[in-house]
């Protein structure tokens, strides 16, 4: 199969399509793939690390208000679709496949002008602009939350899970904490939010690093490329017993299995790791994000018991400690979170997208 894969911005869109790359290059290695995302998103340095062959186009978002920005975004929309329509002519895919992001929208109309198969991949249990737009034009939906499915047309719904939760469901401990300077030895809480980083819990983080247990555990704090600088000087030479700091985990996936605790955002493709490794969290939904989207995500955790959600006018340095020093005492509390987690996990997504994919160039 040959593969044309598109979505960027943040993370929360690029590590499912390289998941179900990577799937599809483990199934059959006659495979072949390009990426297209934009120079300006986190896919222009995460994908070409990962090997994969990347192309870019120029695009931006639309402004929710009325603006002279706007104007340039159709014009730059018009332009990436006709650039996009020039990279599929040359690499002729059998299918086009989006993840989300701006950047996918161009790509994928163009391909479906061209009346090349499509699919569309959405994380959110909200949709998208991006998606919302494209599901009058792909052939096929893939949704990770049932709450999504009303979103779209039900006839091209197909629920598949996020690609992310079967890259990440066997792996195993490796001792990699101990490579970040942690101990094998102790209890330990990540906290992060998102794949940027997240001003907010950053701020209650701070606050709460006295008001931690930390003979109990240790924490490693992931500030997000744009605010460690900061944060390494405000916390400048103050001893943080048991606290690691860094900016951004290049394998977050790695570290994962040895995690106890999560504290951070509900977007979706972390909750897909979550879930499918089954670990308890306490998600703080981004207020920020379209439809309050996260709210919806962390909720659907929340109500099963598989995630404890606080909500972002909670919190503080005091109630961030509260809860992870009464959850991180409370074994079996953080097992039966764990356990509800895992059984809402879908470990073969990437599979059941390869199916369809296969489907739609068969047809
Ligand atoms: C602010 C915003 O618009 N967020 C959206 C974005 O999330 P965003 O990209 O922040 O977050 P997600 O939680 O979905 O995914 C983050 C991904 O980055 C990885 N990671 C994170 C930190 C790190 O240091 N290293 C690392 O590898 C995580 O393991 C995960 O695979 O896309 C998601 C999927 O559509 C949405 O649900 C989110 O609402």
């Amino acid at each position: 199969m040959r593969l044309l894969i598109s979505g960027g911005g943040t993370g929360g869109h690029i590590y499912p399509a390289l998941a179900l790359i990577d799937t599809l290059k483990k199934d059959d290695d006659s495979n072949s793939f390009l990426y297209v995302g934009t120079n300006r998103g986190l896919e222009s340095k995460i994908v070409p690390n990962a090997g994969i062959d990347f192309k870019t186009v120029e695009i931006q978002g639309f402004k929710r208000s009325l603006s002279l920005q706007n104007f340039k975004t159709i014009y730059l929309f018009l332009k990436s679709v006709h650039e996009a329509k020039k990279i599929i002519r040359e690499f002729k895919p059998d299918v086009v496949v989006g993840t989300g992001g701006y950047v996918c929208g161009a790509v994928v109309y163009a391909a479906s002008q061209m009346h090349i198969p499509t699919f569309i991949h959405e994380q959110n249990s909200i949709a998208g602009v991006t998606n919302k737009f494209l599901s009058h034009f792909v052939d096929k939906i893939g949704i990770c939350f049932e709450a999504a499915k009303k979103e779209f047309p039900s006839r091209k719904v197909v629920f598949t899970g996020n690609p992310r939760a079967q890259q990440v469901a066997n792996i195993k401990a490796t001792g990699r904490l101990a490579e970040l300077g942690l101990s094998e030895n102790k209890k330990t809480v990540l906290i992060f939010g998102g794949s940027r980083g997240a001003k907010r819990i950053n701020e209650a983080a701070m606050d709460a690093f006295s008001l931690f247990d930390t003979n109990e555990f240790q924490v490693l704090f992931v500030t997000g490329s744009i605010y460690y600088e900061k944060i390494k000087n405000e916390i400048g030479e103050k001893k943080l017993n048991n606290i690691v700091v860094k900016s951004y985990i290049q394998d977050m996936p790695a570290i994962l299995p040895e995690i106890d605790l999560i504290v951070g955002r509900s977007g979706a493709t972390s909750l897909a790791e979550i879930t499918v490794l089954g670990i308890p969290s306490i998600l703080i939904p981004s207020p920020n994000v379209t439809h309050d989207h996260q709210t919806y995500n962390a909720r659907s955790l929340a109500d099963i018991g598989a995630a404890i959600m606080l909500k972002e006018d909670m919190l503080s340095g005091q109630t961030l400690a509260d809860e992870v020093n009464g959850l991180m005492k409370d074994d079996e509390r953080r097992t039966r979170i764990a356990q509800e987690a895992k059984k809402a996990g879908i470990p073969d997504s990437s599979t059941r997208i390869e199916k369809v994919l296969i489907d739609l160039i068969n047809r």
